[in-house]
């Protein structure tokens, strides 16, 4: 099987007037999943509800892309990944996760998580934590001027991750060598203790 790979060149840009009506979607959507899943109203409301979002996804589907759109370049860089599953604006499905890559280099978010994001019953599910700290890594290594892809991510879970409380994630590259990127990041509860520690390495494919 081979997986063509779109050039940017390809994918659609989106002007900020429609970023804006896009991420106001997404929200809109995040709030129905939370919504959707917690809901306690009546069955026929449920129903009734069912309808609703299935003509809202009629609608929306009128006109389509093959792939998420992306957002035009900001001076001299790429084309900028707008519908990424962790934390990107323009996806419902991903946590509201926003990284912020601090003056030395650590990559840095700090967010809530919700009952949506449950795997033990009263915490966070471990997948979930595994893919904000391979994002978060991720970002680290393209801040250290060495991006790949994610090629080991080791995980060490140390205790339960809380929702509905502030976490912090933080991480940075420790080095690098040829193609190859090496990472470590934590994620920290509201208590200061680390629930979960990871480290990566990140690859750089030979085109
Ligand atoms: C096209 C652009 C690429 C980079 C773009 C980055 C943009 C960043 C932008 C924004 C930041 C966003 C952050 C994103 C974060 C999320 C990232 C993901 O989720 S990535 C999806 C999950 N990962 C995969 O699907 C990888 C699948 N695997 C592969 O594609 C290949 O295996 C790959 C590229 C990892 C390595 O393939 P080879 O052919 O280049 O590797 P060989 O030449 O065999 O190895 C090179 C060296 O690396 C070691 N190596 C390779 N893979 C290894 C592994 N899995 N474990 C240990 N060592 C490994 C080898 O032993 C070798 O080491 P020796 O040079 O001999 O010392």
């Amino acid at each position: 099987m081979t997986t063509r790979v779109y050039r940017t060149d390809e994918r659609h840009l989106l002007g900020e007037g429609e970023v804006a009506d896009r991420a106001g979607l997404a929200a809109a959507v995040r709030e129905l999943i939370e919504a959707a899943v917690l809901t306690a109203a009546p069955p026929a409301d449920v129903r009734a509800a069912t309808a609703e979002v299935e003509a809202a996804t009629a609608r929306l589907r009128t006109a389509r892309h093959d792939l998420p759109p992306l957002a035009p370049p900001e001076a001299g860089g790429m084309a900028r990944q707008l519908a990424n599953p962790v934390g990107g604006a323009l996806n419902p499905i991903a946590p509201p996760v926003a990284i912020a890559v601090l003056p030395d280099g650590t990559a840095r978010a700090e967010f809530t998580l919700s009952a949506v994001h449950e795997g033990p019953p009263s915490f966070v599910h471990g997948g979930v934590s595994a893919m904000i700290l391979d994002q978060l890594l991720g970002v680290a290594a393209l801040a250290n001027g060495t991006p790949g892809m994610t090629a080991r991510l080791d995980l060490r879970y140390r205790r339960p991750t809380p929702f509905g409380v502030p976490l912090v994630a933080e991480g940075k590259a420790s080095g690098s060598e040829g193609r190859k990127t090496f990472a470590e990041a934590r994620i920290t509860g509201p208590d200061g203790r680390v629930t979960v520690e990871a480290t990566a390495m990140f690859v750089m494919p030979v085109r």
